[in-house]
């Protein structure tokens, strides 16, 4: 797949080539979740007390079993919850929390469900590329709340995705926020920022 380009339409349209990509993988590779979690190294990650996953959506890979690796070391999980004006909150979910839709449509955590601050994010993406760069929904929900947690404190951004969703070079815009990582079916790699 070509770079991408700065300009918002060819974004749209690689948006939307690799959102085709990514449901036709996961179609693929049901497992994915699976092999990706197998991958994680043990000493890659700061201590975790809570991270933040997702609840898969269009072809996203599977956070659960990655979620039921970092439970079992005692970690808690979060889940997102977009509002109204555009920010994600991050709102305590154990396994069986009730969910109610978002801003948006996703299932998420009931409004009032604790806020609490990650120390690792799961990004769900929609493209990634090898400098850390990565595409999403074009909502720029993760790219506001990335940029607040980093501004306040440590976090660790890991992008879990299908392999196949790797693309040359992504465009960067000054409020993309990058991944310190990615995780997918193939293996774990560490990304420079450039
Ligand atoms: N699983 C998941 N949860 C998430 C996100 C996400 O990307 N994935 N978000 C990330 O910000 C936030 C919600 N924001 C979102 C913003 C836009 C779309 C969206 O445009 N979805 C496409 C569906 C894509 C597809 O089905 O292939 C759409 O509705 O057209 C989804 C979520 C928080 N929760
Ligand atoms: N830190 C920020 N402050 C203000 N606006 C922002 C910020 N980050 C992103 N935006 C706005 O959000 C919109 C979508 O951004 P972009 O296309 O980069 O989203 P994305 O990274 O694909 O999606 P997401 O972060 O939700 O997964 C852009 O119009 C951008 O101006």
């Amino acid at each position: 797949m070509p770079s991408s380009d700065p300009d918002p339409d060819s974004r749209h349209d690689l948006r939307r080539r690799l959102r085709r990509r990514r449901r036709a993988l996961a179609i693929a590779a049901p497992d994915a979740g699976e092999a990706a979690a197998r991958h994680l190294p043990p000493d890659a990650l700061p201590r975790v007390r809570t991270f933040a996953a997702y609840l898969p959506a269009g072809g996203e890979i599977d956070p659960g079993p990655l979620s039921v690796r970092l439970l079992a070391l005692g970690a808690e999980r979060l889940l997102p919850r977009a509002l109204e004006d555009g920010s994600l909150k991050f709102l305590d979910a154990p396994l069986d929390a009730p969910l109610a839709p978002d801003a948006v449509g996703v299932p998420a955590p009931l409004p009032d469900s604790p806020e609490r601050r990650p120390d690792l994010v799961i990004t769900p993406l929609v493209g990634f590329d090898r400098f850390g760069g990565r595409l999403g929904q074009g909502g720029g929900h993760y790219d506001r709340a990335l940029e607040r947690l980093r501004r306040t404190g440590p976090v660790f951004v890991l992008g879990l995705a299908f392999a196949g969703q790797e693309v040359d070079r992504l465009a960067l815009e000054p409020h993309d926020q990058t991944l310190d990582a990615v995780l997918t079916e193939a293996g774990y790699r560490s990304l420079p920022q450039a």
